[in-house]
């Protein structure tokens, strides 16, 4: 098995806010290895976007950060932040959500990109500029364009551009935040299949934030499934689609279009009062009394995949009788007789 080349370990953020405290990323747990695609999906607001940015401290606001976040030995929390400019894009490299509001409007693409070689290299103006050709080229664009501004180019090709920023300095690993969002259908494939071909190239490895189940079914090594602000499932990206071990999971898969387009019911909770246990119990078809009171872990089953479900323990504890499991539970099986392909 690969090594991890970024280790997170109990991560927590939150934002301070006119509402209450956000716990935007409560615990999170996990590793992405070298050379793999990691998938992290989960509906809107459930802290993707929290955990990409916090990786690499981009985060702004009253936000508290707490845990440990290792890159390849690099404590990532504790670099002075000269040292931290150095790193971003260099050694990860981010993709933000809406190319149109992280590229520059008044500079060409070709510039924009150019700029990443001379801070971070030294480059030359002509040098740098003759990168970002090659850069463009590689992405799908023609240098012939290096002089056109943002606004001149459709939504898809903005995001080659935003590959070519985020691959510009072949970063080990790169995080894709909704790379496909507002795109059509085959332009999404395409745009994926850009960044997953041209980051297997390089050996280098992907987390793709996304809300998009399919889109990780089919491109990610492996899945991890987050719920209000915690991670609530991890595993290989077939086995999590084929059989989600999480109740959870398998509501998303069955919001999907080939598969009955039934949106997961109840309401996205609160990160300033989460519900009490098992966050997912309120909306839980498979609950049970204990799922409102004890906070189940994020526990290895046998087969190496790891679910946040007292469903999927083989003991539970109430708080009522702290010292012996009340009844064992068949574990969670998601009610779907064909199997899931994509
Ligand atoms: N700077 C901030 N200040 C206050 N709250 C924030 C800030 N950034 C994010 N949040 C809150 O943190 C929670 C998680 O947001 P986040 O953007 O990480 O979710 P997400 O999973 O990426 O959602 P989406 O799929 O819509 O992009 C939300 O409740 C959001 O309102
Ligand atoms: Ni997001």
């Amino acid at each position: 098995m690969s090594f991890p080349v970024l280790t997170v370990e109990d991560l927590n953020v939150s934002f301070k806010t006119s509402k209450g405290v956000v716990k935007a990323n409560d615990g999170i747990s996990l590793e992405v290895r070298e050379g793999e695609i990691l998938g992290l999906i989960g509906e809107t607001g459930c802290g993707k976007t929290t955990f990409g940015k916090a990786i690499l401290r981009l985060l702004s606001g009253k936000v508290k950060l707490e845990g440990k976040i290792v890159y390849r030995g690099t404590d990532i929390l504790s670099l002075p932040e000269k040292e931290m400019r150095r790193f971003r894009g260099k050694e990860i490299g981010i993709m933000l959500q809406n190319p149109s509001a992280c590229l520059n409007p008044v500079l060409s693409a070709g510039r924009q990109i150019a700029e990443i070689y001379r801070y971070h290299e030294g480059m030359g103006k002509k040098e740098a500029e003759k990168k970002a050709g090659e850069m463009l080229e590689l992405v799908g664009i023609s240098s012939l364009r290096k002089d056109d501004y943002p606004h001149q180019f459709s939504g898809g090709m903005l995001q080659r551009v935003m590959v070519a920023i985020g691959l510009a300095l072949r970063p080990g690993l790169l995080i894709a935040d909704e790379p496909t969002k507002g795109l059509d259908t085959d332009t999404k494939l395409q745009i994926a299949e850009l960044i997953v071909g041209l980051v297997r190239k390089e050996n280098a490895s992907l987390l793709l934030v996304t809300h998009d189940l399919e889109l990780a079914g089919r491109l990610a090594d492996r899945i991890a499934v987050m719920y209000a602000g915690e991670i609530v499932e991890i595993g290989k990206a077939e086995e999590v689609i084929s059989n989600p071990g999480h109740p959870y999971t398998c509501d998303l898969l069955h919001s999907l279009p080939g598969k009955g387009l039934k949106a997961v019911s109840g309401q996205i909770p609160s990160l300033v009062s989460p519900p009490s246990g098992c966050r997912y119990h309120p909306r839980c078809s498979c609950r049970f009394e204990a799922c409102s009171q004890v906070r189940p872990e994020l526990l290895k089953n046998a087969g190496g995949r790891f679910i946040r479900c007292l469903l999927s323990g083989k003991e539970w504890k109430t708080e009522n009788a702290a010292d012996s499991p009340i009844r064992e539970q068949p574990a969670f099986s998601c009610t779907e007789e064909d199997t899931w392909h994509f």
